[in-house]
């Protein structure tokens, strides 16, 4: 990852971009591996002493406690779901190169992640049915739900590089208040069109049966349906980094 200031431009944060496409995907194709398994979200289902919720919600929350004291939040491209619960950091802190304006840390759309996931993206993608792997699909959704988080907020850094490399057109729709504005503005449909379909190559890739004879390949057998993969960034992913992009410029200049 960059480190010096200078680092930052927008090739090397779509390079980032990039690159965590390729950890999504794997954790789309790792979470369709088990069926729905819906006693990892029925409330009823667990009877922990001291605590109220659901499996996901045990292991999400237990499991940012213990990243939090480990360091995890320290990183400005990370935010946790549960931000509520953490204590600080118990690691010897690492000098990470403050590009963002301070205000980037109150945005956290995690609570709009978490809901879109469990209500319109899991029953995409996943089979009906109960393995009794609770706690390894709570543990793949974990993976999955971190990954598309640090992609929607690097939207910060997206933001940031766009607005040191033209200030000038920023800041009067700053000034105004200009959603709309600054939401065209930031907009490259060309950009979003090629990252669409990147992203189902990669899950067309990533998700066929692998022979070592040659002519087995291609054969057909996918452990997933790419489409999903170019769906997910249409409808939640490129649009929710946009809103971060948005949110971040509009306390830009405060
Ligand atoms: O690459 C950019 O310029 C971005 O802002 C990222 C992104 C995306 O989420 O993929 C979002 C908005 C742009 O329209 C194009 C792509």
């Amino acid at each position: 990852m960059a480190t010096a200031d200078n680092a930052y431009t927008l090739d090397t944060v779509r390079e980032a971009l990039v690159r965590q496409e390729d950890t999504i995907v794997f954790a789309l194709i790792e979470r369709a591996k088990f069926p729905f398994n819906s006693q990892t979200y029925d409330q009823k289902y667990l009877e922990i002493p001291g605590f109220c919720g659901s499996l996901i919600e045990f292991v999400v929350k237990d499991t940012e406690i213990v990243q939090a004291k480990a360091g995890r939040y320290e990183n400005p491209e990370e935010n946790a779901f549960f931000p509520e619960n953490l204590l600080s950091s118990l690691v010897p802190s690492y000098p990470f190169t403050k590009i963002l304006h301070p205000g980037a840390a109150s945005i956290n759309i995690n609570k709009s992640i978490w809901k879109i996931y469990f209500q319109d993206l899991l029953p995409l993608f996943v089979s009906s049915g109960d393995d009794g792997n609770y706690a390894q699909t709570a543990a793949s959704d974990l993976s999955l739900l971190q990954a598309i988080s640090k992609r929607v907020h690097y939207g910060k850094f997206v933001a940031e590089v766009k607005f040191r490399e033209s200030p000038q057109d920023y800041e009067p729709l700053i000034h105004a208040k200009d959603k709309e504005g600054l939401m065209k503005l930031l907009t490259f449909k060309s950009v979003e069109e090629m990252v669409k379909k990147r992203v189902e190559k990669k899950a067309t890739l990533f998700g066929q049966e692998i022979s070592l004879n040659s002519s087995d390949d291609n054969n057909g057998k996918q452990k997933f349906d790419p489409s999903v993969a170019s769906k997910l960034y249409e409808k939640w992913v490129i649009p929710l980094t946009k809103e971060v992009q948005v949110e971040y410029l509009l306390q830009r200049l405060d």
